[in-house]
């Protein structure tokens, strides 16, 4: 009998406010070192870990950019449209109803990979995706504490880009060009987003 191979879906989870090359990159490596046939962009609806954040639209818009040029990068509306905050067990749950034949790893930076014991039904995570944690410059990549089977760690090309950075850059005046894609600086300037955050 002829085994098939199950589908292995990438889901990199983030506010994406703006979606960054930082993001981008750990999603690249990601899919390379785990053979992922596919990466699933998932813009956060109202994360609720965090207090100003951009319309939904606009960072699904900016993830959809991002994104486009490359065969692997799709990106999923399942948080923007869900009402409520935003947890990733839904995320998961919802994906996995979507391709119930597929193996989902969950791509996390270093500090979101911290804090994942405070995620809601964490222990549920577990069986859900198996976690990839990419390493994040300024913050110490480890997951003690957590179910080594379920967790990997990988070391990934230091980019030293935060989103609260470039909104900072923008509001100062600052260039964001090559912090984040092309066509994402021409969609800020476009809406005039960032003008007075920071
Ligand atoms: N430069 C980076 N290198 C590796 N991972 C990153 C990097 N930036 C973000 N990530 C990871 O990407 C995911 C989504 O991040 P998020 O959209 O919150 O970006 P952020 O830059 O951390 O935003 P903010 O500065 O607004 O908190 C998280 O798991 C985060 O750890
Ligand atoms: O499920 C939770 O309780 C939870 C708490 C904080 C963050 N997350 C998820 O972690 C990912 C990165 O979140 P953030 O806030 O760093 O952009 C994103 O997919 C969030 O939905 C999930």
């Amino acid at each position: 009998m002829v085994e098939t191979r199950r589908p292995r879906i990438g889901v990199m989870g983030g506010t994406f406010d703006p979606i960054h090359h930082g993001h981008l990159v750990a999603a690249s490596e990601v899919a390379t070192s785990f053979d992922l046939d596919e990466v699933v962009f998932v813009p956060t609806g109202q994360p609720w870990q965090k207090t100003v954040v951009t319309e939904s639209e606009h960072r699904y818009l900016m993830t959809v950019i991002a994104t486009a040029a490359n065969p692997r990068f799709t990106v999923s509306r399942v948080d923007i449209d869900r009402d409520g905050p935003t947890y990733t067990i839904d995320t998961l749950r919802d994906l996995a109803a979507a391709r119930p034949d597929s193996d989902l790893f969950f791509i996390t930076g270093a500090d979101a990979i911290a804090q994942i014991l405070n995620w809601k039904n964490v222990e549920e995570l577990w069986s859900l995706a198996h976690f990839v944690a990419v390493s994040r410059p300024g913050h110490a990549l480890t997951v003690s504490g957590l179910p080594s089977r379920r967790v990997s760690l990988l070391e990934v090309p230091a980019l030293a880009i935060s989103s609260t950075d470039c909104r900072s850059r923008v509001s100062r005046g600052f260039p964001v060009w090559y912090l984040v894609p092309d066509g994402v600086v021409q969609y800020i300037t476009k809406h005039h987003l960032y003008r007075s955050s920071t």
